[in-house]
């Protein structure tokens, strides 16, 4: 978007920067646009009206428009994890000093407010050629850049992008050398449930397990490749309305690991509770679809073990899941489900029953009502 004179910005020296560059270029829709300063102070900043909102380092948000300005900085690693980092940012720093600490090539272009671009490291060649490419070897100083690059594949994978192959041999690098465990679960998950929401979903977690980077970060899903990928192809095997949401993604991908492998997962991910009930729930719907019949006891195992009985709403998406491979199965379990959805059990506290009694006996004629139910479809069948 071409901007009239803007009075915050006159006498600064001030470039759009990464994802708004990139994304206008690629016809991706731009979500936000940030910029990088050159040659000013946190203090001129204040004085334009600026307002300063970086914690690490300087950043400040434009009076009007909202968007951010930060001023430009170089980064030098100083030991592990996010916080390992010296930031250095003077009136000193160039742009090109700026661009050169950042992650992919794509990601590193800048331009100038009349829409003249700055590319020193060659990222609207590789835009063009569709490859995610490093910027510099500073590249390994920050590990969640391994998962951003496999993001950043899941996005655009429908463009024909690859991952350079110099790139993908650091990403292999990082996987190995162990910094990967010193990435915070809030950071990993962050990167998994943004990538839950590409495109290609499938593509960040294969492109993960490509660098040996799944085997570090979720070893449950790299241990067996069949698996995976039958788990990848599952991942976007959604019905009609549940399609690109990233809940049911993730449930699609974990649903066929036991419940430790599956626990110990949204633990070290500490996986947000929507998450976590959805893939147990999934997990024991994939169960049911298993078993042999599946016979009365196991349909009421269902039904108790989604809390069908005080959330309905949960039948209706899991059966669309069963309709996707079983259809018949689907078919018999709703019939199941609307007949003994029908007992209140109102019906049997105005028969007396209370306490212990009353769920012994609301359980009985539920089971009694799926039996009904199995038994017509068994002998229409016939
Ligand atoms: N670990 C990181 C995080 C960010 N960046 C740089 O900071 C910019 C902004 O980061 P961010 O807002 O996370 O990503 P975007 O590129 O804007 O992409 P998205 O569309 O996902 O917001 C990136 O373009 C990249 O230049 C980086 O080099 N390394």
């Amino acid at each position: 978007m071409r901007r009239g004179r803007d009075r915050y910005l006159e006498g600064l020296e001030a470039y759009r920067v990464g994802g708004a560059v990139r994304d206008s270029r690629l016809g991706w829709p731009v979500k936000d646009t940030d910029w990088v300063v050159v040659g000013a102070t946190p203090e001129e900043m204040q004085r334009r009206g600026f307002r300063p909102v970086g914690r690490d380092f300087p950043v400040f948000l434009h009076p009007e428009t909202h968007e951010e300005y930060a001023l430009a900085r170089t980064e030098r690693k100083s030991g592990h994890g996010y916080t390992g980092f010296v930031v250095h940012a003077s009136p000193e720093v160039t742009l090109e000093e700026d661009l050169a600490r950042r992650d992919l090539t794509i990601n590193a272009m800048a331009e100038t407010p009349d829409g003249r671009l700055v590319d020193p490291y060659g990222g609207l060649e590789d835009l063009e050629a569709r490859v995610l490419r490093h910027v510099s070897p500073a590249f390994v100083e920050d590990p969640l850049r391994v998962l951003r690059t496999a993001r950043f594949l899941a996005r655009y994978a429908g463009l024909g992008f690859t991952i350079a192959d110099e790139t993908l041999a650091l990403m292999r690098e990082l996987a190995e050398s162990g910094e990967l465990t010193h990435l915070v679960a809030e950071r990993v998950w962050t990167e998994t449930e943004k990538a839950l929401g590409e495109p290609g979903p499938a593509v960040y977690f294969r492109a993960l397990d490509d660098c040996g980077a799944l085997a570090v970060l979720l070893p449950e899903l790299a241990r067996d490749a069949k698996m995976l990928e039958a788990a990848l192809a599952r991942l976007d095997c959604l019905p009609e309305g549940l399609a690109g949401d990233e809940c049911w993604r993730w449930a699609r991908l974990v649903e066929h690991l036991d419940h430790e492998a599956r626990d110990a997962m949204a633990d070290r991910l500490r996986l947000p509770r929507a998450y976590r009930d959805l893939a147990r729930q999934a997990a024991l719907t994939r169960w049911l679809r298993d078993q042999p019949g599946p016979g009365p006891a196991a349909v009421h195992e269902w039904l108790d073990g989604i809390d069908a009985w005080r959330r309905g709403e949960r039948v209706a998406p899991l059966l669309a899941l069963v309709e996707l491979e079983v259809p018949r199965l689907a078919e018999t379990l709703g019939r199941a489900w609307r007949a003994v959805a029908q007992l209140s059990p109102r019906i049997l506290v105005e028969e007396g029953f209370k306490g212990g009694a009353l769920g012994t006996e609301l359980a009985r004629r539920r089971r009694a009502i799926i039996v009904q139910v199995l038994d017509q479809d068994a002998r229409s069948d016939a």
